[in-house]
């Protein structure tokens, strides 16, 4: 089971009644599914998408649901407005189970869950202000109120100067934020984002999850966003979940699932994000030493994940190994407070090398494993 070694799914009864695992600091669930699954008809016979999803949401938290084309990203986000029924189990929001409520109470219960999409679904015959009142007003919100509502929004978003602008005058990023607006006029406590950075460029992307994070902080909203990009995540999202054929791959931290992916999918998802062998350094790379006599190097590659605060601590890594080591390459990234990585060192081919069990252990520790990739002449 992956996801065990992540944060212990618990279920909205052992929230509520306190379970051990839930601390006095731990904050309320926002979203709990229980024994979620989806299958759908299609002509060519039944789909599953979602299988037994145990899973909780912290409230006030960015939520990160990752997954591969297909994975059943959107049919769990979905549930969480009942967009999309699930076929088994079921979806506790705030502590609401949402099955059980009549029409009149979903459309209440709507009202506390904002929705931005991956192409925005602004009405394009209507200005930047009439697409944001248009809820308020279709919730009978007295015009003064309403009036006051989308200027307050507008001017969060960073489009006071837009209020009569049409849709097909604005850019991707403008869009996005007149969809953010929208998505807040009943000051809802969730917001689900489906894929709302996908269609934007990589500037535009950074400036609306600069701004989804400002939303997650100054009003307390929890986020929960899917995405296929695992850069999305790192960028702003608290925790993660990955989905793998409608199941749970795993989850956790970001900083926990990034630093040590355990499952495939997670891996296969991260490959883009790592600092891969550069090219010159990989067509030179032998599995084993030269036997021509030739000089050469081992080259070692030192793995950070996160934990424990041990960071690349280059005096510290030159004491603890032999001859003169060469870093050659590398990258590491700081995510949510902690570094992880990977460095490639280069070593006199002929040096003797220490044990790596006494490197990666304890206070003197240099990095949490240690390999030898190979050899360049
Ligand atoms: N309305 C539907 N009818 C039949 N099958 C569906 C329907 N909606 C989704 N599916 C199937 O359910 C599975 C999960 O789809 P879902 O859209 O939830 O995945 P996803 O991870 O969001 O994918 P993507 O990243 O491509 O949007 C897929 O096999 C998909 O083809």
């Amino acid at each position: 089971m992956h996801e065990a070694h992540h944060t212990p799914v618990q279920t909205h009864a052992q929230v509520i009644a306190g379970h051990p695992n839930s601390t006095e600091s731990s904050p309320p669930a926002a979203v709990v599914f229980e024994q979620v699954g989806k299958t759908y008809q299609s002509s060519a016979g039944p789909v599953a998408a979602l299988h037994a999803i145990d899973l909780s949401i912290p409230s006030g938290c960015i939520y990160g649901i990752i997954g591969r084309s297909g994975a059943g990203k959107s049919s769990l986000l979905r549930t969480i407005n009942r967009l999309e029924e699930p076929s088994e189990g079921r979806v506790m929001v705030e502590g609401v189970d949402i099955g059980t409520l009549s029409q009149q109470e979903l459309v209440r219960q709507r009202r506390r869950i904002g929705m931005i999409f991956q192409h925005f679904n602004l009405l394009s015959a209507k200005t930047v202000w009439d697409n944001v009142a248009l809820p308020l007003r279709v919730a009978g919100v007295p015009e003064p109120q309403v009036k006051e509502r989308v200027q307050a929004l507008l001017e969060l978003v960073g489009l006071a100067d837009k209020h009569n602008t049409y849709p097909r005058r604005l850019s991707g990023g403008q869009k996005q934020r007149v969809g953010i607006a929208r998505a807040l006029v009943h000051n809802p406590p969730i917001l689900l984002c489906d894929e709302a950075t996908s269609a934007l460029d990589p500037e535009t992307t950074q400036a609306i999850l600069q701004l989804l994070k400002d939303i997650n902080q100054r009003l307390n909203i929890t986020i929960i966003l899917i995405t296929h990009e695992m850069s999305v995540i790192r960028e702003i999202a608290d925790e993660v979940l990955v989905l793998e054929q409608g199941r749970i791959a795993e989850h956790g931290p970001v900083w926990q699932v990034f630093g040590a992916p355990e499952h495939p999918a997670t891996q296969a998802l991260l490959a883009p994000l790592q600092h891969s062998l550069p090219e010159d350094l990989a067509a030179r790379l032998q599995p084993q030493p030269p036997n021509n006599g030739q000089p050469f190097q081992q080259v070692l590659q030192l793995f950070y994940t996160g934990q424990a605060g041990l960071v690349p601590d280059l005096p510290h890594i030159a004491a603890r190994l032999p001859g003169h080591p060469m870093l050659l390459h590398g990258g590491v990234d700081r995510i949510q407070g902690h570094a992880q990585g990977s460095l490639l060192i280069g070593l006199d081919g002929h040096a003797t090398l220490p044990d790596f069990s006494l490197l990666t252990q304890g206070e003197q520790a240099i990095a949490h494993r240690i390999e030898v990739i190979g050899y360049v002449v």
